[in-house]
């Protein structure tokens, strides 16, 4: 059976050491011949890397280890590449979460101005990156799930159209799990899911079991009531922010009873709500950045200094094995059925052809056949194509670096109450993005009287 090579780019993540660890408890699925990690940070790298070195000499000899920062070596000889990579990393987050605040405006990682910032951040890495794989293997596969992926997913079809590369999320995954826990089933591999929306943007519209028995009704009963909240915590998370996300899912239900939502829809639908209950001083960056962030790499230190694994923390991220399954896919053909973020192209019958819509798919080795959906309802229309615009405007503006053309995305998008509080966020924005966006122009961009107040 062919063993398979794999690059995780972006190694010096907190996620690696339990994507790895999630490998090796696959190996009889999905065996692996080499991993290697590249980075361009070889400091965060190393921490990680000396870590993983440990667990896979202790636990898979066999397999191949390499951490490099240098891409022909990163990139050549491999199957596949995991990509997680963050632009900009924590302090970036930071700055995107707590700029939008200073504004009463919601700070959050990948929705309205931060998740635009990190577009803009993300997009050259990630096509660094996709353009390392195909001049060093190019029949290889690029399984993103570097984030934001609504923006980053846009930006490859733009730029990227015959590349193979997969989007994909794992939110409907682990509130899946959560719905699966809250009508009494073992794993959300027990239900079929008919889903439709954009990256962090979606609805659940019929949810079966193997037999064809309806589950929807059940679940959203209890999300009518409980939001995500179920008995047995999230395995994923116990912290009161992902508690408080999964409860406010009632009040997002609410907009649509007859469908099940996204969590992320919280943010569009009551701003007012989740700027109240943010602290503009300590946001979900410095919570990652005093949890996980802290939790992986004393993990990884501690592994280092004790030169063995034994006794470690550090888990299985068994909730990432969607990645082997999408792995799997397209190594065995096995069209299995999952939720990607695809080009439309009718899978959503009334509903842009270009724009990148996150569906049920079958998976093979050809990659992605998307399930139609068909038509969806005006509310639903008519938010994602607001939603759709604002991430087709940031791709436009990074690839022609226009000023006006951010600044359109930043007011279209439902979370930014003005084209002034547009501006005011952009401008600060550009300052704290410097060296990591493009150099925007202002040719033929409008001023506003403000401009003029300010320069007199
Ligand atoms: N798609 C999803 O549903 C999903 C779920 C979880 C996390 N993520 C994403 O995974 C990514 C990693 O998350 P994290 O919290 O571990 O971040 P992290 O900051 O801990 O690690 C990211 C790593 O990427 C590296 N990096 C940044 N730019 C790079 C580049 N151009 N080339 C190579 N390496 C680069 C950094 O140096 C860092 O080591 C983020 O984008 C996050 O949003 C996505
Ligand atoms: O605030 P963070 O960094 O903890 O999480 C932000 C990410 O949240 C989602 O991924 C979650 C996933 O949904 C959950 O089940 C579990 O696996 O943890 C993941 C990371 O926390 C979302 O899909 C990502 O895009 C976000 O980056
Ligand atoms: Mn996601």
């Amino acid at each position: 059976m062919k063993k398979f090579s794999i690059t995780i780019a972006g190694g010096g993540s907190t996620f690696t050491p339990g994507i790895i660890l999630m490998l090796l408890d696959n190996l009889d699925k999905f065996p692996i011949h080499e991993i290697k990690l590249y980075d361009n940070d070889p400091e965060r790298q190393a921490t990680v890397a000396g870590a993983c070195e440990i667990l896979l000499k202790e636990q898979a000899p066999d397999i191949r280890f390499v951490e490099t920062t240098d891409p022909e070596e990163a990139f050549s000889n491999i199957d596949f590449v995991m990509a997680h990579i963050r632009e900009g990393k924590y302090a970036m987050r930071e700055q995107d979460e707590k700029i939008p605040l200073k504004y009463g405006v919601v700070g959050q990682e990948t929705c309205g101005p931060g998740g635009i910032a990190y577009g803009m951040r993300s997009i050259g890495g990630v096509l660094e990156l996709v353009d390392y794989m195909e001049k060093y293997s190019p029949d290889a596969w690029f399984l993103n799930y570097s984030n934001p992926a609504a923006i980053v997913a846009e930006a490859t079809r733009l730029l990227r159209p015959n590349s193979n590369i997969l989007n994909i999320c794992d939110m409907p995954i682990g509130i899946e799990e959560l719905m699966a826990s809250s009508i009494g089933l073992s794993s959300r591999k027990e239900m079929d899911v008919k889903y439709y929306g954009l990256n962090h943007f979606g609805w659940w519209t019929d949810i079966r079991d193997k037999e064809g028995n309806d589950l929807l009704p059940q679940i959203r009963e209890h999300v009518s009531k409980h939001g995500y909240v179920t008995v047995e915590k999230s395995k994923q998370h116990s912290e009161a922010s992902w508690n408080s996300t999964f409860a406010k899912a009632k009040d997002v239900q609410a907009l649509d009873p007859e469908t099940v939502p996204n969590t992320y829809l919280k943010y569009y639908f009551y701003p007012d709500y989740e700027v109240a209950h943010s602290n503009p001083e300590f946001t979900r960056a410095n919570e990652v950045m005093e949890g996980r962030e802290k939790f992986v790499f004393e993990e990884c230190q501690k592994i280092i200094d004790n030169q063995t694994s034994k006794g470690t923390e550090l888990h299985i991220d068994e909730h990432a094995s969607y990645i082997v399954d999408l792995a799997r896919a397209i190594a065995y053909n096995t069209k299995e059925r999952m939720l990607l973020i695809v080009e439309n192209n009718g899978a959503i019958s009334n509903f842009d052809p270009t724009a990148m819509v996150e569906v049920p798919c079958l998976v093979g080795s050809q990659g992605p056949e998307p399930l139609v959906m068909g038509e969806i309802p005006r509310f639903q229309k008519g938010l994602m194509e607001q939603q759709v615009a604002v991430e087709k405007l940031v791709v436009e503006a990074w690839v022609e670096k226009s000023y006006q053309k951010l600044w359109q995305a930043l007011t279209l998008s439902k979370i930014v109450p003005s084209a002034q509080v547009a501006k005011d966020i952009l401008d600060e924005l550009i300052e704290a993005n410097k060296g990591y966006w493009p150099e925007l122009s202002k040719e033929g961009a409008g001023t506003l009287a403000t401009d003029e107040v300010v320069k007199s």
